[in-house]
């Protein structure tokens, strides 16, 4: 590969690797497995270590976890005192042994101690005089969120140490995950109540850290295992003795085993990779740790990872079934999905008969053909998939599976973009019925199942979602079953869905790649819909998150007038479609609004930052450097470079402060609630 091509793999792998972090730390969504997440990485860092000149200390190959945001549900986060590593992750004791020989050549007469790698999410935990004081969740290592008061309610976690020989300040750390029990519950609860089910428990556990309700968060069920301590004067040397200790503190520890060699730490992967299963909680490797703390501190740190310790991940087991028939479900955007029906496989405890096909693509890429017999993976998620074939046991009168050419659910011809297949028909029965039901499981609206959604479809009291908001309990009474108690119940959700948040509103209304993670970032950068249905394409690519499909995406969903229809609707039944903070601000024709400034120089009406502070409280964005995107450039005393290189460029205008002051002024007068506000 040449260096350009070099230069812009590394880019791609850097920026596809940040997002599955922020939406793996802050967002708890796994859109790819752990070990093709960890395959990228591991690319990005062998392309690094190639090209030295290319490396960044920003990349993923260098930082731990995300970067915490500061969001509604957390109260605030806190710096650790000691910094928080991940740990190095291989695959293959061939790996293993050469770590072991790399770190020998520092270190000799190495032992070690190998626990089960507990799958959930860090966890640090302070005592001061022997009482639980804090508790912060990994973040970035250097500072993470404070989750005290949650942690607070989890029984294997002691408010006040046992005994005395500890120290006065003591750092535990753990992990903080959900067993599969309670896992289960919870999702039958969510079924039951018409939500979507969460996808593993690893994600529940740190999505559950981080809500409000103490309650709810003490009966989930979360439980902890202590697996590492820090503090000044410990009464212990090595990792062995620490477990000890702790245990007696209080503490759950790892089911951890003393290892002389690294043949006893080969017999103990290979004890617990078919062990694993029949724990009442997932675990996905093994832990092999230095033993001696002398040794450990000698080896030290890399900026990610310990140098003294290594989890070796287990491969996931593969399952063998058979393929029945394929099912092409009809989304609520059109989009055509093939789900495989295979002959039932009871996958640790729970009986799968249906497994995602993705798309076309993927089902060309595999070559499935019908009654092929398939292999899956289960890894961490509850719904496995479709990871190869097995072609020995492929018969000669299969034929390979070909993509529907008319939608299954009202014979319009399919539309073929961007390698999917669509139902564009706007009027499609499926993408119609799937529409209310992303509305109602968003909007978390209970007791309004998918057969009542249905039933209130074909009497013509449900055609869109809004319809909901004008239901009436006469309208109800028609449907079989549902009496006084039940139509109460109904409507009073409905009414109740109304205090749902701007995000999740945006997220209910079902535009295509609009999630949650994009929702929020959305609503974090347009302070209300009508600053977002009137946003320009580069103002959309220019935030963190959001690329050209997303933009392209929304501007073309509001482009609808249909769709502008809905949101006037949801505004008139009082739905909220902006941030709580700003009022709701009515659209005039905006100077600032979506356009992007950037300042050179000394303003002498106010600070740099109170400047970019109305610009952005009026819907504008603020660069610190001159780029295509940038629309003006306000210019103070003693100005510098930035004026030249905007000069360069045609489309930038130039402003003196005294017209930027001017230009404030009129959208003040325009929007004094939000200008208010801003001050
Ligand atoms: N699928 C995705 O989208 C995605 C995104 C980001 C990260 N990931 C996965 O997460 C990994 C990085 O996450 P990470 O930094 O949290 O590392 P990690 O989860 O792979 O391993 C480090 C963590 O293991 C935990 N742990 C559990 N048992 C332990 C024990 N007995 N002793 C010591 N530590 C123990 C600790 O909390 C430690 O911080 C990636 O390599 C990848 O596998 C996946
Ligand atoms: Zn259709």
């Amino acid at each position: 590969m040449d260096n350009k091509k070099v230069e812009k793999k590394i880019y791609q792998l850097r920026k596809e690797l940040l997002k599955y972090n922020d939406q793996y730390y802050n967002l708890d969504i796994s859109e790819i497995s752990d070990y093709h997440f960890d395959k990228k990485l591991k690319e990005l860092s062998f392309l690094e270590n190639q090209y030295p000149e290319l490396q960044n200390s920003t990349s993923p190959t260098m930082k731990i976890g995300a970067k915490v945001h500061q969001t509604d549900s957390i109260s605030s986060t806190g710096y650790h005192k000691y910094k928080m590593y991940s740990i190095q992750n291989i695959y293959s004791k061939k790996e293993l042994i050469i770590w072991k020989t790399k770190i020998n050549q520092s270190v000799h007469s190495l032992s070690f101690v190998c626990e089960p790698k507990y799958d959930g999410v860090s966890i640090n935990l302070i005592y001061q005089n022997g009482f639980l004081t804090k508790a912060l969740t990994r973040g970035d290592g250097e500072k993470g969120e404070d989750v005290t008061k949650n942690i607070k309610t989890i029984k294997s976690i002691p408010i006040k140490l046992i005994g005395n020989n500890y120290p006065t300040y003591l750092e535990i750390r753990g992990e903080i995950f959900l067993p599969i029990k309670n896992f289960i519950k919870i999702n039958k609860k969510r079924i039951h109540n018409g939500q979507i089910p969460y996808a593993n428990p690893r994600n529940t556990a740190s999505g559950t850290l981080k809500i409000q309700d103490t309650k709810e968060v003490r009966e989930r069920g979360l439980f902890c295992i202590a697996f590492h301590v820090l503090g000044r004067h410990l009464p212990f040397n090595t990792q062995y003795e620490a477990m000890k200790y702790i245990k007696f503190w209080g503490f759950q520890v790892p089911k951890g085993r003393f290892c002389r060699n690294l043949k006893e730490v080969f017999y103990f992967i290979d004890f617990w990779e078919n062990y694993q299963n029949q724990l009442p909680y997932h675990t996905d490797g093994i832990v092999i740790k230095v033993n001696e703390y002398k040794k450990q501190s000698f080896l030290g740190f890399t900026n990610k990872y310990p140098r003294w310790a290594i989890a070796y991940k287990f491969r996931q087991k593969l399952y063998e079934t058979k393929l029945l028939s394929i099912t092409f479900q009809v989304g609520r955007t059109g989009i055509i999905t093939p789900v495989a029906n295979v002959v039932p496989i009871l996958i640790t405890g729970t009986t799968i008969k249906r497994v995602p096909l993705y798309n076309d693509r993927f089902i060309q890429n595999m070559g499935i053909h019908y009654k092929d017999t398939l292999l899956l993976e289960k890894g961490g998620n509850i719904i496995p998939k479709v990871t190869e074939i097995n072609i020995k046991k492929r018969s000669n009168q299969t034929f390979p599976v070909f993509f529907l050419k008319k939608c299954p659910s009202c014979n319009n011809i399919l539309t073929k973009k961007n390698k999917l297949f669509y139902c564009t028909n706007q009027n499609c029965f499926s993408q119609k019925i799937g529409k209310i039901i992303h509305f109602v499981n968003v909007m978390n609206i209970k007791k309004i199942g998918v057969k009542m959604i249905h039933k209130l479809y074909k009497k013509g009291f449900l055609y869109n979602f809004y319809d909901l908001y004008e239901l009436e309990k006469k309208d109800l009474f028609q449907i079989d079953g549902v009496k006084e108690k039940l139509a109460y119940g109904i409507l009073n959700n409905i009414e109740k869905s109304k205090k749902n948040s701007y995000c999740r509103v945006l997220f209910s209304l079902g535009i295509r790649y609009i999630g949650e993670y994009v929702s929020k970032k959305l609503t974090e950068n347009f302070s209300n819909i009508n600053s977002l249905i009137h946003a320009n394409y580069n103002h959309l690519i220019s935030i963190y998150g959001i690329g050209k499909k997303i933009a392209k995406s929304i501007i073309t969903y509001f482009s609808i007038s249909e769709h502008q229809y809905t949101v006037k609707i949801l505004l008139k039944y009082g739905l909220k479609l902006h941030i709580s903070k700003y009022p709701m601000m009515i659209k005039k024709y905006s100077l600032i609004q979506g356009k992007s400034f950037v300042f050179t120089g000394k303003l002498y009406c106010m600070t740099r930052n109170e400047a970019k502070n109305i610009v952005e409280c009026l819907g504008g964005i603020v660069y610190n450097t001159v780029n295509n995107r940038i629309n003006f450039i306000v210019v103070g005393k003693n100005f510098g470079k930035k004026l030249k290189e905007s000069m360069k460029k045609n489309h930038v205008k130039i402003l003196t402060e005294q017209i930027f002051l001017d230009l404030i002024q009129k959208e003040k007068n325009q929007n004094k609630s939000i200008f208010n506000n801003c001050q």
